[in-house]
Order: C-alpha cells, then sequence, then structure tokens
C-alpha cells in the first residue's frame, strides 16, 4: 500500500537575496508603499553592517531540510511533503500553495516559524495561505498551528540556550544577572483587540526560566516600527539604560520571538542593542538562535504532528 501524503506549508518572512530586491521587499511590507530614500538609506545601511544581506533565506532552507527529515523519523508511515512559502519575498505563500495544488496535494497542514500567535503576524500569514487556497481552488483541506511557544521541546531548548548564555557571564554575578526575553514589538492597539500576544510572550518566558531555576528574568520587547502610534514597550533600549540606572551590571537577552539569525537578532540585538550595553558598562549576552537546532526542529515537528493527529 502506498503510504498517505500530507503537505506541510511552513512559512517564513522571507529576505532579499540581492541588494537590488532590497526596495522591492520593503515595499512589499508596507503593503505596496514605497519607503522614502531616508528609509531605504537605513535599512540598507543595516544589512550592509550585517554584512550586506541576511542569513535568515539559508537558515530557512536548513530548517524546512531539517523539519523534513524529523517529521519522516517521527512518523515514518505518512509521506510528509514540506514546501517554504514566504510572507514578504519569494517564493511567496502564494507561490507555494500554487505549487502544492499543483503537485496534487489535497490534505495540508500549515504553521509559521515564530513561535507564538498574534493576529498581526501569524494570523496574516495564514490569511494569505488561505488567500490562496481559495485563488487556486486546493489543497481541499488545509488546517493550521497557530502557535507552539509552549511546546515542550521548545521551552527545553530555549532553556538551554540561555542556560549557555547565563554560562558566559562571571560565576559571581550570574544568579542576578537578569534575563530579558524579547520579541518583535506590535503596535499597542493589539491589547484592546484581546490578541493573545503578549500572554503568550509572557507564559512562554515564565516556563523557560522555571526550566533552568532563574528568577531575575522579564519580557522585553525590540524592533518596534517607527511609526506615530504607540508600540508594545519597554523597548529593550529602555530596558538597558534603566538597568543601567540601577546598577545591573550583566544581561541576558533572548529574542525567542524569532527562530533565526536574521536582521532583528544580528542588528538590533547584537549589534545596537550591545554597543548601547557597552557605553552604559554592562555586559550584554544574547542567547543563540535555535536555527536549525535538533530539539528545536522537534518542538515544530511535534506541533505538526499534533495538528495533523486532530484531523
Ligand atoms: C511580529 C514580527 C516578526 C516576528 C514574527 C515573524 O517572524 O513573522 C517580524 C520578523 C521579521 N521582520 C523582518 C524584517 C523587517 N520587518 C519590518 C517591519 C515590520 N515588522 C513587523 C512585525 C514583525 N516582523 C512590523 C509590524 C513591521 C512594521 C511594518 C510597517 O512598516 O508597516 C521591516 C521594515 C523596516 C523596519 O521597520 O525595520 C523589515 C526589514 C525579518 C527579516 C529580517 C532579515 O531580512 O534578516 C523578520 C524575520
Ligand atoms: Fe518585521
Amino acid at each position: 500500500m502506498s503510504k498517505k501524503i500530507i503537505g506541510i506549508l511552513t512559512m517564513a518572512y522571507g529576505t532579499p537575496t540581492a541588494v537590488d530586491e532590497i526596495e522591492p521587499y520593503y515595499t512589499h511590507i508596507r503593503r505596496g508603499r514605497p519607503p522614502e530614500k531616508q528609509q531605504l538609506d537605513d535599512l540598507i545601511a543595516r544589512y550592509e553592517a550585517i554584512g550586506g544581506l541576511s542569513p535568515l533565506n539559508e537558515i530557512t532552507g536548513r530548517q524546512v531540510v531539517g523539519l523534513a527529515m524529523t517529521l519522516a523519523q517521527m512518523e515514518p508511515d505518512v509521506e510528509y511533503r514540506v514546501y517554504i512559502g514566504m510572507k514578504h519575498w519569494h517564493p511567496y505563500i502564494d507561490e507555494a500553495v500554487q505549487q502544492m495544488h499543483a503537485d496534487g496535494i489535497t490534505e495540508a497542514v500549515g504553521i509559521v516559524w515564530a513561535p507564538h500567535y498574534s493576529s498581526m503576524s501569524v494570523g496574516t500569514y495564514i490569511e494569505y495561505a488561505e488567500k490562496a487556497r481559495e485563488k487556486y481552488g486546493g489543497p481541499a483541506k488545509m488546517t493550521y498551528v497557530q502557535d507552539w511557544h509552549m511546546q515542550p521541546n521548545f521551552i527545553a531548548s530555549t532553556a538551554t540556550r540561555v542556560r549557555a548564555a547565563l554560562d558566559e557571564i562571571p560565576e559571581a554575578q550570574r544568579a542576578e544577572t537578569p534575563v530579558v526575553f524579547t520579541a518583535h514589538s506590535l503596535p499597542a492597539r493589539i491589547t484592546q483587540m484581546g490578541d493573545p500576544y503578549p500572554q503568550q510572550i509572557e507564559e512562554s518566558a515564565r516556563a523557560i526560566a522555571n526550566a533552568i531555576g532563574h528568577k531575575n528574568w522579564f519580557t522585553g520587547w525590540q524592533s518596534a516600527g517607527r511609526t506615530p502610534e504607540p508600540w508594545l514597550g519597554p523597548d529593550i533600549l529602555d530596558v538597558i539604560k534603566e538597568q543601567a540606572q540601577q546598577g545591573v551590571k550583566s544581561l541576558v537577552i533572548c529574542p525567542f520571538g524569532f527562530v533565526s539569525d536574521h536582521l532583528e537578532v544580528l542588528y538590533d540585538v547584537d549589534i545596537e542593542a550591545k554597543q548601547l550595553a557597552n557605553e552604559l558598562g554592562i555586559q550584554l549576552v544574547r542567547a543563540a538562535s535555535p536555527n536549525d537546532e535538533f530539539d528545536f526542529l522537534r518542538a515544530v515537528a511535534t506541533a505538526v504532528l499534533e495538528q495533523a493527529d486532530k484531523d
């Protein structure tokens, strides 16, 4: 008997693959409004500071291959065909759904490479996938993992990476070193909309801190948009200033709202936040990103399998 086939639509943010793609990419993020020259120059300069372009595409590719291998190992009786669709660059989510349908996939599970749900992040990925499914008339059946921030392997693997970051702090200072769990800020109006994002950030941060028995932790926000409306805070730069005022000498940042090394991690934390911390006499250590680490991919695979079993 041939194996049952299930399509897996994994969705990631996407990044330009050449410098001249930065402008159309930024325009796509801005829903079709081209950026001002100054904004574009700023963004190009930030990519330049991390080496010209982002490693995100390559890492996403390794994650997709690793996920496919992990799924095959965890459930060999089903054939999982793993696809990648990007929110803001090629292959777009639309193109991936079109390909799945063309390949004859009728049953599929969608998952976003981001652990926490917000209507403004994961919600829009799902919206794009559903629009494409309607447009192409398939896959006939597709359900989605909404969030996977409490997957035991996600908690445990993040805890291990935070522990490793703390180990870089001199032992006498380690226990009192604050650990700041950060995620991408969103417009503050999401809290009035009853969005679960802030609460999911809090509960997963607590679970990770508990897993390593670290008492001194809190959450913070990073990479807020440069728009006049209020964004979720406190911003990590303000956190660093406040901690410096309180005499803190060391700090660990775990940007656990992201799953790869990319601009928000390599620039916003490793360059911008570290520079400020340096100036204020704080040793700042950033927890490593999951990238294609085995235990992390097991968490994502488990979330996919649990969703597939619900159907
Ligand atoms: C929630 C969230 C995640 C995490 C969840 C997820 O992963 O989905 C995320 C990840 C990412 N965001 C990324 C890149 C960018 N995001 C931007 C702008 C924005 N992001 C937003 C939200 C998020 N973003 C929002 C509300 C805006 C403002 C939009 C507007 O202006 O209306 C801009 C424009 C310039 C700027 O504002 O910095 C860029 C370049 C990259 C790729 C980096 C690389 O290439 O390595 C990644 C992984
Ligand atoms: Fe973003």
